[in-house]
């Protein structure tokens, strides 16, 4: 503990460990978060190794985000994002995750028609992919989306302010609720979620005040990305965190590591020992 850490109580080992609940991660641990002035920490994952490593490591909450979009497939936005694609993401994250909750995005165009259609692909994502829970993206009219959902028993994240499949329609990557009327606006959003059912809400690209207003507002816990400290939840998209993303990267990254200087070196090095023949050696071979 240095001294400038950050002022919450340490993190709580998840909730352990009677037969039936395997140590597993609930909704009801990050409420718990929320209660007692504790953080969490998620990551997104995409893959079983992973989910497998980032768990062990302390995430209690795994999203199998549509940026796969961009991270895994090489698109530019997220739109082009599959139910059949990202199901498998799923799959293989579940695969990979014992403790962690997970949760999925619902990509674009897979729920926005009805509250029925996001039942049917939601349902997917628990019935095929494994995932716990999943996330959508908007704002207060996907409310009864929420309610429906939460009332047949899939938890949901509701997931607001800058919303990446709507990039178009809001002008790019622009933080969202700086004017007045627009934080009225999403904190009323907020709490519209909240009250459909929304067992936590997520907060993009944010003024940090606007999105402690909406945590101090809520009862259910907040999670942020680009969204300031006071949220309950932290999310980044692993790539990014961890330096393997080309280029670029939003204001809100912190990174953590170097793994594509890390990966670079490493294969260079295989690459030369092949190319001199000092790999293989006899240790090797057969
Ligand atoms: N690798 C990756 N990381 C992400 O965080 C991420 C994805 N992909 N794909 C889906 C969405 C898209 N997101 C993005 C993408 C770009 C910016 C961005 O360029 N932000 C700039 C401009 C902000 C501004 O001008 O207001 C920044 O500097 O933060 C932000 C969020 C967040 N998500
Ligand atoms: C950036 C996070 C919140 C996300 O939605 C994703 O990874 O798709
Ligand atoms: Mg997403």
């Amino acid at each position: 503990m240095t001294e400038q850490s950050a002022p919450y109580p340490s993190a709580s080992p998840a909730p352990s460990t009677s037969p039936s609940q395997g140590g597993r991660v609930r909704t009801r641990h990050l409420q718990a978060c929320k209660d007692e002035g504790r953080r969490f920490a998620m990551l997104t994952a995409y893959d079983h190794l992973t989910a497998s490593l980032f768990e062990q490591s302390g995430v209690d909450v795994l999203l199998v985000g549509d940026s796969a979009a961009n991270t895994v497939l090489g698109e530019s936005t997220t739109l082009p994002m599959t139910v059949e694609d990202l199901l498998v993401f799923t799959r293989a994250v579940s695969r990979g995750a014992r403790r962690a909750l997970v949760v999925a995005d619902l990509p674009f165009g897979s729920f926005e028609n009805s509250p029925e259609q996001a039942f049917t692909t939601a349902a997917r994502f628990l019935k095929e992919g494994g995932a716990h829970a999943v996330k959508i993206e908007g704002a207060a009219q996907t409310a009864p989306t929420v309610r429906h959902l939460s009332s047949h028993g899939i938890p949901v994240i509701a997931h607001i302010g800058f919303t990446p499949q709507s990039e178009h329609a809001l002008g790019g990557y622009r933080v969202q609720g700086r004017a007045d009327d627009e934080a009225a606006r999403l904190l009323d959003a907020a709490r519209a979620l909240e009250d459909a059912g929304a067992f936590a809400v997520l907060m993009e690209m944010v003024p940090a005040a606007v999105a402690a207003r909406v945590d101090e507002a809520l009862r259910v816990p907040t999670i942020g990305i680009g969204a300031g400290a006071a949220t309950t939840g932290q999310v980044l998209v692993w790539q990014d965190a961890l330096g393997l993303t080309q280029g670029r990267t939003p204001r809100f990254v912190k990174q953590y590591a170097r793994l594509a200087d890390e990966l670079r070196a490493g294969v260079e090095a295989y690459v030369d020992e092949v190319l001199t023949g000092a790999f293989p050696t006899e240790q090797h071979s057969f």
